[in-house]
């Protein structure tokens, strides 16, 4: 099992954020977490990162405890946030090495690492361009390699595509199918309800509160609703329909 989460709980101060959440997510699998703002992805994400301690409850992440393995769960996982950080003054060659760097890929390897992933995703032409340069798009793109740099069988995108325009999201999403097809296991929380359809279980969080865990389409003919979008709507308003 990749991630597993058991009875987990995060408070902060009287504020439950999350509450007492359980479920498991396997290797190579697409697995999308979707509630409104507030509603403790993030929290639940940056506990599962090793960023955050939990109050209570069990999580392990690659079989590293969240409690004693957090450092190694930190060094393991591939992580891009909206807020992704990118040295603007660097090339795009120069900021995949610094992540190499950091996420310390032995340094033979780092050559032909950077080189197979500008090659995969199309940066070939762009590695002497300074960051600052390059459009949306592009930018989240090289953020995704920076990311992979190390190879990380597990990768964590929370709202990836926010703000990077439609045909750029497409190519997004077709990079993760490709990296789940090879076994990559992916964990994304997103507003896009196009994006939502392609995941292949889709968590619902509200109020803290894990409400619903299906496939798209179970989610669909469970509720009797014909669109992603309708079922979001319903969970958001009043945790209805979920099967707790
Ligand atoms: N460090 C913190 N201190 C206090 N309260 C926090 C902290 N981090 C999050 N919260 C609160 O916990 C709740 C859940 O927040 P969280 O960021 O996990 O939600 P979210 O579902 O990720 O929302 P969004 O979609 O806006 O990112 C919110 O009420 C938030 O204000």
């Amino acid at each position: 099992m990749t991630v597993m989460v058991k009875n987990l709980s995060k408070s902060f101060g009287s504020l439950r954020a999350v509450n007492n959440i359980s479920f498991t997510v396997s290797k190579g699998e697409i697995f999308g977490f979707l509630g409104p703002n507030g509603s403790g992805k993030s929290t639940t994400i940056r506990m599962l990162c090793g960023l955050l301690t939990p109050s209570e409850g069990e999580a392990r992440v690659l079989g590293y405890d969240v409690y004693r393995e957090a450092e190694s769960i930190r060094q393991n996982i591939g992580y891009l946030s909206q807020h992704f950080s990118l040295y603007e003054e660097l090339t795009v060659k120069e900021n995949m090495d610094f992540y190499a760097g950091i996420y310390a890929v032995p340094y033979r390897r780092v050559k032909e690492r950077i080189a197979a992933l500008a090659d995969w995703l199309e940066l070939g032409d762009k590695m002497r361009t300074r960051a600052q340069h390059l459009s949306g798009g592009w930018k989240q793109r090289l953020a995704l390699a920076c990311a992979l740099v190390h190879q990380p069988p597990l990768l964590f995108l929370d709202e990836p595509t926010a703000g990077v325009d439609p045909a750029s999201r497409r190519q997004f999403w077709d990079i993760l199918k490709e990296l789940s097809d090879r076994g990559t296991t992916i964990f994304v929380t997103t507003h896009y309800m196009d994006e939502a359809e392609q995941c292949g279980r889709l968590a619902f969080m509200h109020q803290g509160d894990l409400i619903a865990l299906d496939s798209p389409a179970d989610l669909k003919a469970d509720s009797g609703l014909n669109s992603l979008e309708e079922v979001f709507i319903q969970f958001a308003q009043g945790g209805g329909g979920g099967n707790e």
